[in-house]
């Protein structure tokens, strides 16, 4: 399927991350989705990983925003800039590829037509020949290999940094769905909010996106972990260091957690019942970053009854679909489900 010189490019425009695809090559851009801007000239002074690496530390000229944070564009020009950025980094992988491209973007399903429209227009601007947009959850399932075009029922919860999105999906479209803005970054607040009530000490994204990294989990482990962190003591002012446990985290993770079991509840019943049998032969697939939080799947499925799997490198799934769709960009314009558009 990937075989062959390809102009075509996928983008997966996270809210944490993007991700570009390249048919015949795979990612070849990975990188968080931040702009570092000068505040005094309204210059980019970084994208990227470079950005990134700015968030929490910079001066007072310079602001290191995520420009698609809450899973909407806040700001067009950023995202824009953001876009053609990674397109340049796709194109320096492949001397001999095209400076239009056609460009497929993922984007959240909850998106209203006006920031569809938002997303192809930032993509024209960035180069792209033609620019087409393809909901997160349908580009997820086609990334674990679900069998999306078959008259079977699939169910794909994509955890990802801004959006949880739920989707049942059958014969190329979405038959119901649901999105909440709950995610992995509400997850990171929830450990800062934990950490401050508890202990007075303020921690920073990075040091919390840590803490759930490495001890998180979403049911308490049979072997409790511990890391040090540090922060800043609310009462002194002063660094400090302190053990936290992953009973801790768990306990912190619990209403976000929930929000997200929630949904999925809420996808299944409204599925009708001839899919609601094939997702219990295939089971309920988990992609997105979010899906690697530890227990996930064993507390999902406890509390649905049906089998849960994490799907192979879930953090690359919606990429992948999204590369992949562009194989069947006809049948999207026809199955009209899964939104795709020419323009
Ligand atoms: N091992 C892990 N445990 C828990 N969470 C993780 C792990 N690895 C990554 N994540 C989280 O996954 C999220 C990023 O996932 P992903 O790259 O799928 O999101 P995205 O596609 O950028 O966001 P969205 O789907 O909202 O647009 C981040 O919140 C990150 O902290």
């Amino acid at each position: 399927m990937f075989g062959g010189f390809s102009k075509d490019l996928g983008i997966d425009l996270g809210t944490a991350n993007t991700l570009v695809f390249i048919k015949g090559k795979g990612i070849v851009v990975r990188e968080p989705s931040v702009v570092a801007l000068r505040t005094d000239t309204k210059t980019i002074e970084a994208v990227g990983e470079d950005a990134k690496k700015m968030i929490g530390r910079t001066p007072g000229n310079i602001r290191a925003v995520r420009p698609m944070k809450d899973g909407v564009i806040a700001d067009f020009d950023t995202t824009a800039t953001m876009i053609k950025y990674f397109i340049r980094q796709a194109q320096k992988q492949r001397s001999m590829f095209p400076k239009h491209p056609n460009v497929m973007v993922c984007v959240p399903s909850g998106i209203t037509a006006v920031e569809k429209r938002a997303v192809e227009d930032a993509a024209k601007q960035a180069g792209a020949r033609e620019a087409y947009t393809i909901e997160e959850p349908f580009a997820a399932a086609i990334g674990a290999d679900l069998p999306v075009w078959e008259p079977t029922g699939s169910m794909v919860v994509d955890i990802g940094g801004g959006t949880t999105e739920v989707a049942v999906i059958s014969l190329g479209g979405i038959v119901t769905s649901r999105s909440i803005r709950v995610a992995g970054d509400e997850m990171d607040e929830a450990i800062i909010q934990y950490v401050k009530r508890l202990y007075n000490l303020m921690i920073g994204e990075r040091t919390s996106e840590q803490l759930k990294m490495e001890i998180g989990s979403a049911l308490p482990l049979d072997h409790p972990e511990s890391i040090e962190i540090r922060g800043r003591d609310l009462v002194t002012g002063l660094p400090k260091t302190l053990a936290i446990t992953s009973d801790e985290i768990t306990e912190a993770l619990g209403d976000t957690v929930n929000s997200i079991v929630d949904a999925v509840k809420i996808t299944l019943e409204k599925c009708p019942p001839e899919l609601s049998a094939d997702i219990m032969d295939r089971g309920i697939v988990l992609t997105g970053g979010g899906a690697l939080l530890r227990n996930l799947d064993k507390l999902l499925s406890r509390e649905t009854g049906m089998p849960v799997i994490v799907a192979d490198n879930p953090l690359d799934c919606v990429a992948i679909g999204t590369g992949r769709s562009l194989d069947h960009i006809h049948l999207f314009k026809n199955k009209g489900g899964s939104s795709s558009r020419k323009r």
